[in-house]
């Protein structure tokens, strides 16, 4: 069996607590994800999907349980360390692209990696490399404003890709594109994982999308279940 990348145990996260507004969003949720899986991440509007994609990329933590990325657990890191196996390991992609409008297509793949210390031809090159793969190698002069919705999100994954992270983490990826976009920038998105060897964790409300993943987990009443 291949490598676990992710590994969730018991996680719990309450929101308000003691409040009126007080929220029990994940109840022991548990998850493990390996090299080369996608997964789909399936449940209903509110259920905890973007709080549990946050807590797995380290960007907020958990009230209880583990999360270790890599075989590396996390509990007990300080926010140095969170930030470093953030940048190293996991790729984000979200609804909204999120690129910067001031820059071309490459240059938003580009600079991520110079702040990692990536030297820049190195850096040009990994990007090339990955409009080339995504379709767009005649697109990297583009800033996002003259780029199509589809082609605006194919760069975000590439984005999200640059610095080699073991985990993409993808919170309704294709949720603001029309059906046949979806369905091409979903393409790229399993083409990508297949040649890298990625794991990849996506939530989405497309039920078609998430059939064609490896497998499908549920997450009700604060719990993952297999779907
Ligand atoms: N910072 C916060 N403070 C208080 N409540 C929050 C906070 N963040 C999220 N919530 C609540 O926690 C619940 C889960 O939110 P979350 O965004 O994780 O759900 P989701 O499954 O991603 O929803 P959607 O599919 O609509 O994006 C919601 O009821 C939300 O209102």
């Amino acid at each position: 069996m291949s490598e676990i990348t992710l590994q969730l145990e018991g996680l719990t996260k309450t929101y308000l607590p003691g409040t009126p507004g007080e929220i029990q969003v994940l109840r022991g949720a548990d998850l493990t994800l390996r090299a080369g899986e996608v997964v789909a991440l399936v449940a209903p509007s509110g259920a905890g999907k973007s709080t549990l994609l946050q807590i797995a990329g380290l960007l907020d933590t958990a009230d209880g349980g583990r999360v270790c990325i890599g075989g590396q657990d996390m509990a007990g890191a300080g926010e140095r360390k969170r930030t470093a196996v953030r940048r190293q390991d996991v790729g984000f992609v979200y609804q909204f692209h999120h690129l910067l409008p001031e820059f071309t297509a490459l240059e938003n793949i580009v600079l991520p990696q110079l702040a990692d210390g990536v030297p820049q031809r190195q850096a040009e090159a990994r990007g090339a490399d990955l409009l080339a793969l995504v379709g767009l190698a005649g697109r990297a002069a583009h800033r996002p404003a003259a780029l199509s919705g589809g082609e605006q999100q194919r760069v975000a994954v590439c984005r999200a890709l640059a610095n080699r992270p073991r985990i993409l983490l993808a919170d309704e990826p294709t949720g603001n594109l029309d059906p046949a976009t979806s369905d091409q920038v979903f393409d790229v998105l399993l083409q990508l994982v297949a040649e890298t060897g990625l794991s990849a964790l996506i939530a989405t409300h497309n039920l078609e999308l998430a059939a064609r993943m490896n497998r499908v987990l549920r997450l009700e009443n604060g719990v993952l279940q297999d779907g």
